[in-house]
């Protein structure tokens, strides 16, 4: 069984919603905004807590907790992913649903954020069991989602699957409305591209901070922490570009191969084995080891919170790009400037999730399709502009790549609380 993280042994200095706000602060500083603005963007605008039971397999009671916590919407509806993972928590939706808001206005999408999730372990639950916990909690929260008011979508632990059962179970209640959520599969009115939009962009990114940099994906060597949705396709796409991924993991291990994955061989493995490890073309090792490999990039791509302040001093990467939300540590974050070592955050990393989203949602309400090359052309458009935006600022401010994205989505966000109104 594999563990539940985080790192054991990691004494955390604060939870991960001050950290979200203490990246807002350092960028905040900067644009001499008064206290009561500052509380104002903060603060998640509505917080939902349910109890969501279930009747198990076994024919026990299964109790878990379902979180809904809407941060912000004064540049539109709540937007972002639901996570079921047994350390979701009121504390991490808050953190998350934050990273949603300062993601979609650095993007610039007409959206807020939100985050939510449930504590639960997917790798213990039946089909049954997955399918009548995620009814059961659309049937708690149905009032407060919707397609103008707020918009799930996948993270980690949920899938087009998920996606669909919501879509289902919430026009049971409000309506056949397809736009309530996104991510789901293409032939429900899902979007070609959105399940590998995250892992796409992530590679996007990559190119551009390596062009940047004067060098290029090809030959770079790359190790990946987390092999989902996002890990794998991040693996794809950088791998037809040429570059040498030298390790992967799941919850399960790692793998490394000095010469480079063949990446199309791990995934027929895994698409078996469920697993990276076991796969014949590496040797086993550990997510730690994997962190700590001397690589050009390392990019994880599971959990928030896996790089303290012990852990940056380890990393022996040169160039941190964060495909997981929240993966480090305000005081690994100080380590990692001290080090030279550039981190991409997370809100611009990750964001060609929610970009693709935000075209699914526009879709739906079309009620019409756009091809595939359509959607990756204006993903990477958009992704190109926020990243060379965001560079350019962190080059001028003589700041950080992550200062210079929240002051960024800051300056947006306070500015349409400042147009519109409270
Ligand atoms: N899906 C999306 O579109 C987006 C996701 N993100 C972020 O990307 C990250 C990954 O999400 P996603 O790929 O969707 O999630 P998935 O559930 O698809 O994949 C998560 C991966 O992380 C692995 N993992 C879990 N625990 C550990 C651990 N302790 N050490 C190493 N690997 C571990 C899982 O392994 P196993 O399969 O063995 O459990 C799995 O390979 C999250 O931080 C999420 O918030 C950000 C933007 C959009
Ligand atoms: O696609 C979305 O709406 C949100 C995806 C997400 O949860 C994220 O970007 O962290």
């Amino acid at each position: 069984m594999p563990p539940l993280l985080r790192y054991p042994g990691t004494v955390l200095a604060m939870q991960a919603f001050e950290a979200t706000n203490h990246y807002f602060d350092e960028a905040a500083r900067l644009l001499d905004l008064s206290e009561n603005i500052r509380t104002l963007l903060i603060t998640p605008d509505r917080e939902v807590r349910v109890e969501v039971v279930i009747e198990m397999d076994s024919g026990q009671i299964g109790n878990f907790i379902g979180y809904r916590v809407q941060h912000d919407n004064a540049r539109g509806p709540f937007k972002g992913g639901l996570r079921y993972h047994p350390l979701v928590d009121q504390d991490e939706a808050r953190s998350l649903a934050s990273l949603m808001t300062w993601k979609t206005a650095l993007v610039d999408l007409p959206y807020g954020g939100a985050k939510g999730g449930i504590n639960c372990d997917p790798n213990k639950l039946s089909r049954g069991e997955m399918e009548r916990l995620t009814r059961r909690f659309i049937e708690k929260i149905h009032d407060v989602i919707g397609p103008v008011k707020d918009i799930p979508a996948p993270d980690m632990g949920t899938d087009a699957q998920v996606m669909a059962w919501i879509m289902n179970e919430y026009s049971k209640y409000e309506g056949f409305n397809p736009a309530c959520v996104t991510g789901k599969p293409v032939e429900f009115h899902g979007s070609l591209g959105r399940e590998a939009a995250t892992g796409y962009g992530v590679a996007i990114i990559a190119r551009e901070v390596l062009a940047r940099r004067k060098a290029s994906v090809g030959g770079t060597t790359f190790a990946i922490q987390g092999y989902g949705n996002v890990g794998s396709h991040t693996a794809r796409f950088l791998s037809q570009q040429g570059a040498k991924i030298v390790a992967v993991s799941d919850a399960y291990g790692a793998i490394c191969n000095l010469n480079g994955i063949d990446i199309p061989a791990l995934d027929e493995h895994v698409a078996v084995a469920r697993k990276v490890v076991g796969f014949k073309g590496g040797e086993p090792t550990t997510n730690e080891h994997l962190l700590k490999m001397p690589v050009d990039v390392l990019i994880p791509a599971a959990l928030g919170g896996v790089f303290d302040r012990e852990m940056a001093q380890a990393v022996q990467a040169k160039l941190i790009i964060e495909a997981a939300n929240g993966p480090t540590w305000p005081e690994a974050d100080e380590v990692f400037k001290a080090r030279g070592i550039p981190v991409v955050p997370d809100i611009l990393a990750n964001s060609g999730g929610v970009i693709v989203s935000y075209f699914e949602w526009v879709q739906n309400l079309q009620h019409f399709r756009w091809p595939l090359e359509r959607i990756q052309s204006e993903e990477q458009s958009r992704m190109v502009a926020a990243f060379h935006e965001v560079y350019d600022l962190a080059e001028h401010l003589k700041v950080s790549l992550r200062t210079a994205a929240f002051y960024l989505a800051i300056t947006r966000v306070s500015r349409a609380h400042a147009l519109g109104g409270i």
